[in-house]
């Protein structure tokens, strides 16, 4: 028998820019950034590096001929919905560039790429005189600040001058720039974006790495793909700072520099929510089995489980109604779902930003019985005391829990295997048990059952 085809319309993006021989950054960062997100990725190359994590060793520029056809290629066949610029090195392809996309309909999203992340310069001087042309075009350009300096002369250096950059990229007729923050010194990064709608800042904790190899082309074309779908610029845009974010967070540890950002970071965490949850539920199924209500809370135990790389409440699988205890045992009160604690998931998630291998949690009863049989893990079991809480923090709704877990964590020598809250009045103290694996939850948790019952 034959098959009806049953075929699919992604939108189409295309990129034009710079092949890194790396894998991290350029074409190759953008065509993975845009199947990531749904979209189609064509792709034009403007020139030929040499070049790993560590830097560039050479680069050979595209004859400009060569590079339009590849346009005309993509551009007459295709239904093109967004156009991303990377790399351009010199000036003619600049200028060619300009050309092309002066005639096109659809948005145009041009990073202004001039040094790579290694030092390299990636552009020649008459280049960067020649990307006014292009920026004339551009829907949104995305400037680092030391691109934004070059191109305008205002340095980034906060808020207010990121503005001024940005204003004067309208001036010379983009519609709209993203100001990126990642140069500029401080504990946040700051991405301005400015546009005919005013000011809007996409602020994120920095992470403390150099693996930012690709950041730029990855966050320019995390853009295309959002306006190809068809999705407001401001969308686009706080869709793709976030991505960053995580890309950046979780980068891959390639080759013997600095690494690479991980395009595909969001598709993996989501593949991985049907088996975080099924390991959640074998966990809670054996606990049933193995009559763990010694252990349960008045509050109720939540076995919690975090996806590879989840950075909210929504990317933990949790017991929906916690475990109870019954006559016999106990019992999870209904299913596991996604979201389903609070509680628990939150100190999950603040743990997870001292040990991002740790994947999952059960808060279990405290009292002297149990301290005792916590003794007998091997492994470091850490405390928070809730009198030293700030009252800011205890005022903030569901702020205590990230909290505490910074407290014991800081005061930890090493990933601590339990956290003890002793509680207040009116707080019932519980300890917590943590994981990067199902199974070590699942031996810590049996262990100190096992104690408590000799
Ligand atoms: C090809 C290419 N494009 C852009 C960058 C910017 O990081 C790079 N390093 N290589």
């Amino acid at each position: 028998m034959t098959r009806i085809p049953a075929p699919v319309e992604p939108p189409v993006a295309v990129t034009i820019a710079g092949s890194d021989s790396g894998g991290g950054a350029g074409i190759q960062a953008d065509l993975k950034t845009m199947e990531a997100h749904g979209v189609f990725g064509t792709s034009v190359v403007t020139s030929v590096t040499a070049q790993n994590t560590r830097g560039v060793e050479g680069a050979f520029t595209l004859p400009v001929e060569a590079i339009e056809e590849q346009c005309s290629a993509v551009l007459s066949d295709f239904d093109v919905r967004a156009v991303k610029t990377g790399m351009l090195a010199e000036a003619p392809v600049v200028r060619s560039v300009a050309e092309q996309v002066e005639k096109l309909e659809i948005p145009v999203v041009v990073d202004p790429v001039m040094v790579a992340t290694s030092g390299d310069r990636l552009l020649d001087s008459d280049g960067e005189a020649a990307y006014e042309e292009l920026i004339e075009h551009a829907t949104l350009v995305t400037p680092n600040a030391d691109e934004a300096a070059v191109l305008t002369g205002v340095k980034p250096e906060d808020d207010e001058s990121a503005n001024s950059a940005g204003e004067e990229l309208l001036e010379l007729g983009a519609d709209a720039a993203l100001v990126k923050g990642g140069h500029v010194p401080g504990e946040q990064v700051r991405d301005v974006l400015v546009s005919e709608d005013g000011v809007e800042i996409f602020a994120h904790d920095r992470i403390e790495t150099d693996a930012t190899h690709g950041s730029g082309c990855t966050l320019a074309s995390a853009v295309a793909a959002g306006l190809a779908q068809g999705d407001a610029l401001r969308e686009s845009v706080a869709q793709a700072t976030a991505f960053m974010e995580r890309a950046v967070r979780y980068h891959l540890n390639v080759g013997k520099g600095p690494g690479s950002v991980h395009h595909l970071v969001e598709l993996r965490n989501e593949a991985a929510r049907d088996s975080t949850a099924e390991t959640v539920e074998r966990v809670v199924q054996s606990f049933v089995e193995r009559d763990v209500s010694r252990l349960v809370p008045e509050v109720g135990m939540n076995v919690v489980g975090a996806t590879p790389y989840a950075e909210a409440v929504g990317e933990t699988a949790a017991v929906e109604g916690r475990i109870t205890r019954t006559m016999s045992g106990v019992k999870p009160n209904r299913g596991v779902r996604f979201g389903a604690s609070s509680h628990v998931a939150r100190f999950l998630l603040s743990a997870r930003e001292f040990d991002p291998d740790l994947r999952f949690a059960v808060n279990c009863r405290f009292d002297d019985d149990v301290e005792s049989a916590l003794a007998t893990l091997s492994g470091e079991v850490a405390e928070f005391d809730r009198s030293a809480e700030p009252t800011d923090v205890k005022e903030r709704e569901g702020s205590t829990m990230g909290w505490g877990a910074r407290r014991a964590f800081e005061s930890a020598d090493e990933t601590p295997v339990a956290i003890i809250d002793r509680g207040e009045v009116g707080k019932e103290a519980i300890v917590k048990l943590l994981a990067a694996e199902t199974e070590e939850l699942q031996r810590r948790t049996f262990a100190v059952l096992s104690a408590l019952e000799t």
